[in-house]
């Protein structure tokens, strides 16, 4: 395709894109289904530059606003994800004078807003929580997430696993934290992989692998998780029953749980039951009451830990949005949580960064629940044997001791942001 047809393309999309009204992933999928003309590379190519423009929104549109033309096709400019050499031949004389004095701009120059990137609201947030460590925040979620795989145990040994890999010329490490984890160098496609084809491997990233780790279930046990969508950490969990007991898999998305199928009958897992629930207050939940080992509530969110993935979220999500998701949060903790039994371990996790879904749910859930042991979930990892686990837990604050909860952030961990909270129930 000639570039300029391909920038004319990352324009369109852009335009669509930052209406948001959907998902960015969704309304990229949507696009590619409409042009199906599209190669592999030019899907690529045009991806990677709407993200671009999502992840340094604030700083393209200062740019664009000199420069002329529409505004999309400018901004499509600023992020565009392939060579320069490529994207000059898409340019007019003006554009390229235009895209040089861009290229001037220092960034000692910049507002902070023009820095980070991302909403005031969020912004204030985060530079509240963190004090002289948000601007290292704020830049390390303006990276691209690096690949990561979680060896199913079941059916494969990580360091058999890194061999295979590299007999495909694919270059992985061990992770730092998650025994079953192994990053890849750059973005192979893997899923036409035997490796993957028959199971041996998931893609996951490695903070997602230590939620589930954290819950720690084992052999012969009756476990629930109850916000199981496609089973990303179901799939783990079930790995380390090795592949016995009974791990119900609840969410209230049939949709989300038809996904996990394909996945469950790759990963050679029979001790996996998901179930529908209408809500967190259904039936089948009432049944089962008292009757459960370990229950991971990994909660509904508003996603703000994974900007990386998905920086359309920081532009899509507001206070509103969150406060509705705390109430959402707070409700299915207390449903989960009457699953457990005596002894037994409750684990609520969220992909957020935000204390409102997180400290603020779990500490009032224990101040509600004195039933309810809070478990230190640095000496749980320890326990596990993960190395320098009270690297990957919050500092002591207020009256919370140190290292109760799992707090994981993309700058010191390389890991998506991730919280989460255990108790014992006594
Ligand atoms: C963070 S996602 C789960 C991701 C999944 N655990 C994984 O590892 O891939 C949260 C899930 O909670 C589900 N959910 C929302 N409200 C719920 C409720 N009241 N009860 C159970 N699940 C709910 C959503 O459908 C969504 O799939």
């Amino acid at each position: 395709m000639h570039p300029k047809a391909l920038l004319d393309h990352c324009a369109a999309l852009l335009a669509q894109v930052l209406r948001f009204d959907h998902p960015a992933d969704a309304v990229v999928s949507r696009y590619f289904r409409e042009n199906r003309q599209l190669g592999q590379r030019e899907r690529a190519t045009l991806a990677e530059t709407v993200y671009a423009v999502l992840r340094r929104k604030a700083y393209f549109e200062l740019l664009a606003r000199s420069g002329s033309g529409p505004k999309e096709r400018r901004l499509a400019i600023l992020g565009f994800a392939a060579d320069r050499g490529l994207l000059s031949g898409a340019l007019s004389q003006q554009e390229k004078d235009w895209l040089h004095s861009c290229d001037t701009v220092q960034e000692s120059e910049l507002l902070p807003v023009h820095r980070h990137n991302l909403p005031q609201w969020l912004a204030t947030e985060l530079e509240a929580q963190l004090g002289e460590r948000f601007m290292a925040v704020a830049e390390s979620f303006l990276e691209p997430a690096p690949l990561d795989i979680r060896v199913n145990s079941v059916r494969a040994k990580r360091a058999e696993v890194q061999k295979a890999l590299a007999a495909e010329g694919l270059v992985a490490q061990p992770t730092s934290y998650s025994p079953w984890g192994l990053r890849l160098q750059g973005k192979p496609g893997l899923t036409r992989l035997d490796l993957y084809q028959q199971g041996s491997i998931e893609i996951q990233d490695e903070g997602s692998q230590l939620l589930a780790l954290l819950l720690d279930a084992r052999r012969g046990e009756m476990v629930v998780d109850f916000c199981a969508g496609a089973g990303g950490k179901t799939l783990a969990i079930g790995a380390t029953m090795r592949n016995t007991g009974r791990l119900y898999a609840f969410d209230v998305s049939a949709h989300r749980l038809e996904n996990l199928k394909p996945r469950l009958a790759r990963s050679g897992l029979s001790n996996v039951h998901p179930a529908a629930i209408a809500h967190e207050r259904d039936d089948r939940i009432k049944r089962l009451a008292g009757k459960i080992d370990r229950v991971l509530v990994d909660a509904p969110c508003s996603g703000l830990g994974t900007l990386r993935r998905n920086p359309d979220l920081k532009w899509r999500q507001d206070p509103a949005i969150v406060e509705e998701f705390a109430v959402k949060q707070t409700a299915i903790l207390a449903s989960a949580a009457r699953l457990v039994k005596p002894g037994g371990r409750l684990v609520y996790a969220t992909c957020s960064v935000l204390p409102m879904e997180n400290e603020v749910i779990a500490d009032a859930f224990g101040v509600a629940n004195l039933g309810f042991r809070p478990l230190n979930a640095s000496e749980l990892l320890t326990q596990l044997k993960v190395s320098d686990a009270a690297s990957l837990c919050s500092p002591a604050s207020g009256a919370v001791e140190a290292g109760r909860y799992l707090r994981l952030w993309p700058d010191l961990h390389g890991t998506d942001g991730f919280f989460a909270a255990a108790w014992q129930k006594l």
